[in-house]
């Protein structure tokens, strides 16, 4: 660094001093926090994503959200060129400028980090950084922060795209990084047209058996709500009601961790939904699930992350083998991978592997899924919360394409030629950056009308077994430390051994526990035959956590 832009970046950071006592981590997803704490760590994410944009000659992405947290918190975190989340290599370093304690130890941190990457300062290629944020009324200050860290030292340029998705946000940078039209404009023109691809596609003795048009959707008063409410009246094979759009608070009793999580209505719902496809998004939609309402009682029947993953996996491998039965076509074998982490309800890993496919575990966070399902041809990963998407190798893809052409003037509208384009469609509706609830949601649908099911049918394609996730507070949750995809403790020595007496004691038993990335918790997962089950092991290895970890 030159002496102006150390003296620029010690005026800057002396305009951002760092919240005294608090201590950040990039953590599962990003740095979140109360929005008064965070100014300056988003002015030195900034810094870190102009970095970041220099170092790969790239458009990288700087996204401010707190997702499904309550309206007064907030959070920054980066998209890398690809796209994806930003790489894991970094993420110490972003946990290190975050905490230093004054704009002299944060410059020594910067100089040192800069030299050991080989960063060029002058003379190299300037930084890109796209800027969005969800609704929260704190984003709009926290955006001229991040534009200051952006441009303090390497006279970046700061792209602010405004109130956006996070998933839009990434699909953005990817599509800068590859050179195509990029705009929010695009991205609904994307999605638009392969999802009206997929419905023309649709077998005429399918479309009008379980299942009809109307959806209602809980947009958990967030950006996602408010996106769909603009997009649905070009969605011609739909009906949708959307609620929760943004005239009540954010994620308070809506949204899809809420429904997820609790199980009950979202606000605005009521009995006389009972029966309808229902969906509810986060609150910067990056996740999905469905429910129906129960008749009666504020109780739903919840379709989560594992049954949209089990909707997709079991609708591409029908695609696959239909293409397969065309004797030509047999030269390229490509790879289906399903993705999940420990949380995926037990019933849905089996059933999974009951109809064939690959299926691994990852840890939780959607940077360790999305990297596993990226070995794939086609890798599908979702976490039970909702989050997840599929990938196509660029090799499978360049294949599809082929062989789609080749259909198309051989044997146009045949169920081959029909399953090649189906497969090309689902790869430009789904976001292959992140996962996405609006373009999610748009696959869902086009397979249910594939299908001819209803909501109701499409739960029926296994029993969840019953399930309780508890969250116990402890002294220092860094003090467990957990292997195996997280579902064993190596750190302490001795509970694992405890959680598993208390397993032995039930029938289909499981469970583990974990830290939270997100939160100062242990997180418990239990599962058993019945729900009293589950609980009750859910609270013995609660109290084992306690007995190991309160001192
Ligand atoms: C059990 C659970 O739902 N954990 C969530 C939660 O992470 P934790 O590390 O468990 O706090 O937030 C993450 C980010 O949104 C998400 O990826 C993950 O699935
Ligand atoms: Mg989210």
């Amino acid at each position: 660094m030159n002496q102006q832009q150390r003296s620029a970046l010690l005026h800057s950071s002396s305009l951002f001093p760092p919240p005294p006592g608090v201590k950040l981590s990039y953590g599962t997803a990003g740095f979140r926090a109360d929005a008064s704490l965070l100014e300056s760590t988003v002015f030195r994410v900034g810094i870190l994503a102009a970095l970041r944009s220099i170092q790969t000659g790239s458009v990288i992405g700087l996204m401010i959200t707190a997702s499904h947290n309550q309206v007064s918190d907030n959070g920054v975190k980066i998209a890398d060129p690809s796209g994806g989340m930003l790489t894991q290599l970094w993420e110490p370093f972003a946990d290190a400028i975050a905490n230093a304690p004054d704009p002299n130890s944060l410059l020594q941190l910067l100089d040192d980090f800069v030299k050991k990457e080989n960063i060029t300062l002058e003379g190299g290629p300037a930084a890109r950084v796209l800027l969005g944020r969800d609704t929260r009324p704190s984003g709009a200050s926290l955006v001229e922060a991040a534009k200051q860290g952006i441009t303090c030292i390497t006279g970046g340029t700061a792209i602010d795209v405004g109130v956006l998705t996070t998933p839009q946000l990434h699909w953005m940078v990817r599509a800068k990084n590859k050179g195509v039209e990029a705009s929010e404009h695009h991205y609904y023109d994307q999605i638009v047209t392969s999802f009206s691809y997929l419905m023309d596609n649709i077998p005429r003795e399918n479309s009008s058996k379980d299942v009809n048009d109307k959806l209602i959707v809980d947009g958990a008063d967030g950006v996602g709500g408010e996106k769909l409410e603009k997009l649905k009246s070009s969605l011609k094979y739909l009906s949708i009601d959307v609620r929760n759009y943004g005239d009540g608070v954010l994620n308070e009793g809506v949204g899809a961790d809420y429904v997820q999580k609790e199980k009950v209505v979202p606000r605005g719902f009521g009995p006389s939904d009972a029966g309808i496809r229902c969906a509810s998004l986060d609150g910067d939609a990056d996740r999905l699930v469905y429910f129906s309402v129960l008749s009666n009682s504020n109780k739903i029947d919840l379709v989560d992350g594992d049954k949209i993953l089990s909707l997709f996996a079991l609708f591409l491998k029908e695609q696959l083998r239909i293409l397969d039965d065309k004797a030509n076509t047999s030269s390229y074998k490509a790879s289906l991978g399903v993705v999940q982490t420990a949380y995926a309800n037990g019933a849905s890993t089996e059933y999974l592997k009951q109809l064939g496919l690959e299926v691994v575990l990852t840890p939780t966070g959607v940077k360790y899924l999305h990297e596993k399902a990226a070995e794939y041809d086609i890798g599908i990963y979702f976490e039970a919360n909702g989050h997840g998407t599929i990938l196509f190798s660029e090799t499978f893809l360049s294949w599809l394409e082929n062989i789609n052409n080749e259909l198309s003037s051989t044997s146009k509208g045949s169920d081959q030629h029909k399953a090649a384009s189906n497969l090309l469609a689902v790869s430009k509706l789904i976001n292959q950056a992140v996962g996405d609830a609006l373009s999610g949601l748009l696959l869902v649908e086009a397979i249910l009308q594939h299908m001819g099911w209803s909501i109701q049918k499409w739960n029926e394609l296994y029993q969840d077994l019953p399930s309780r996730q508890l969250k116990v507070k402890v002294v220092d949750r860094t003090a467990v430390i957990t292997g195996n995809a997280e579902t064993v403790v190596v750190s302490p020595v001795g509970i694992q051994e405890a959680i598993d007496a208390e397993i032995a004691k039930y029938t289909k038993g499981r469970c583990f526990v974990r830290p939270s990335g997100t939160e100062d918790v242990v997180r418990v997962y239990a599962e058993a035959s019945t729900q009293e089950a589950a609980d009750s092991l859910a609270h013995s290895v609660m109290v084992i956590v306690h007995q190991f970890l309160w001192f």
